[in-house]
């Protein structure tokens, strides 16, 4: 771990190649990193190939839940990132496990989902049942004051919120209700990414979706992603690795790099995603301190460079 207040910023071949050698165990963070929204960041492609040739072990960790892994996959292999299959993890993925073999969710019960496609098919995954969602009649207009829509349901024993690109007032009344009436009913966030990095641009993230049901219910939800343990327990269930020899290497300050110190290994921040350098230095700066800072993960395209 770093002790040093100031991180370390990478600029040259020589200090990328001296980080490559220091490290075994690569974890990436996902948006922000290797791309942002549709783009894929320049020379990323190249360096993760290039990393495996080395022999590198290389894993994904990401917050978003929008997605379950085979949508991942394949946006990984739209890309034309080479991946497999158990070397992607994210907040979705998680928080089914979570449910499942943490809580070893009743099997009558449901969870109501405040979320999308993706992290329904990461419940379905491991025989959690569930409702809300992406269920057509979750996506109407709801007039205000008529509430006949939002019936109580005791069979509801959760509410798991991620990225919703539908949230909607009849969602946040529904887990509002369940939550506020179902005695003991779990209330989960996949995440609490404050925001969404596209394009250069930035815009609500999981976050600010499930902000409104935390202050209308005043509960204090369990959190499942970065930086939180459950992520890191979810990647150990199936992996292991030495910590010493090991780095995360992300984009937002709260999550990625707070994730890799809570886990006792090193961290790399790209400047491709949600930091930018007033995070870093102006008077706001953030107290977390990454051990290593680049610009770019492309950066290390140099290297590919040089070992052809
Ligand atoms: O709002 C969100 O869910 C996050 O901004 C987004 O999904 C972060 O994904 P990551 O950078 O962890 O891949
Ligand atoms: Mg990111």
């Amino acid at each position: 771990m770093s002790d040093t207040t100031e991180s370390k910023r990478l600029t040259t071949a020589q200090d990328y190649a001296s980080l490559i050698d220091k490290f075994d165990t690569f974890l990436f963070d996902c948006d922000g990193v290797i791309w942002s929204g549709p783009k894929l960041i320049p020379g990323v492609r190249e360096v993760i190939a290039w990393l495996r040739t080395k022999g590198k072990n290389v894993l994904f960790v990401s917050n978003n839940a929008s997605k379950s892994r085979p949508m991942y996959k394949k946006t990984f292999d739209d890309f034309g990132i080479d991946t497999t299959d158990d070397e992607l993890f994210n907040s979705g993925f998680a928080s089914a496990l979570y449910l499942a073999k943490i809580l070893n969710f009743p099997k009558d019960k449901k969870v109501y989902v405040i979320g999308m496609k993706g992290l329904e098919e990461e419940l379905d995954a491991v025989g959690v049942a569930h409702c809300g969602g992406s269920d057509p009649a979750e996506m109407e207009y709801m007039p205000a004051k008529d509430y006949t829509s939002v019936t109580p349901d005791p069979s509801v024993g959760a509410v798991l919120c991620g990225f919703d690109a539908f949230v909607n007032y009849k969602k946040y009344s529904k887990a509002h209700t369940y939550l506020t009436k179902n005695p003991g009913c779990h209330f989960i966030l996949t995440n609490t990414d404050a925001t969404f990095p596209s394009g250069g641009e930035f815009y609500p993230g999981s976050g600010a979706m499930s902000a409104p049901l935390v202050y209308s219910t005043k509960m204090t939800p369990t959190v499942i992603g970065k930086p939180n343990s459950h992520m890191m327990d979810a990647i150990l269930a199936s992996k292991d690795f030495d910590r010493s020899r090991t780095i995360m290497v992300g984009d937002n300050l709260e999550t990625d790099i707070l994730f890799g110190q809570n886990s006792g290994i090193e961290t790399l921040l790209t400047m491709t995603g949600v930091t930018n350098e007033d995070h870093l230095l102006g008077p706001k700066k953030s107290s977390t301190v990454p051990t290593y800072i680049v610009n770019s993960l492309g950066d290390f395209k140099v290297l590919v460079d040089e070992s052809k």
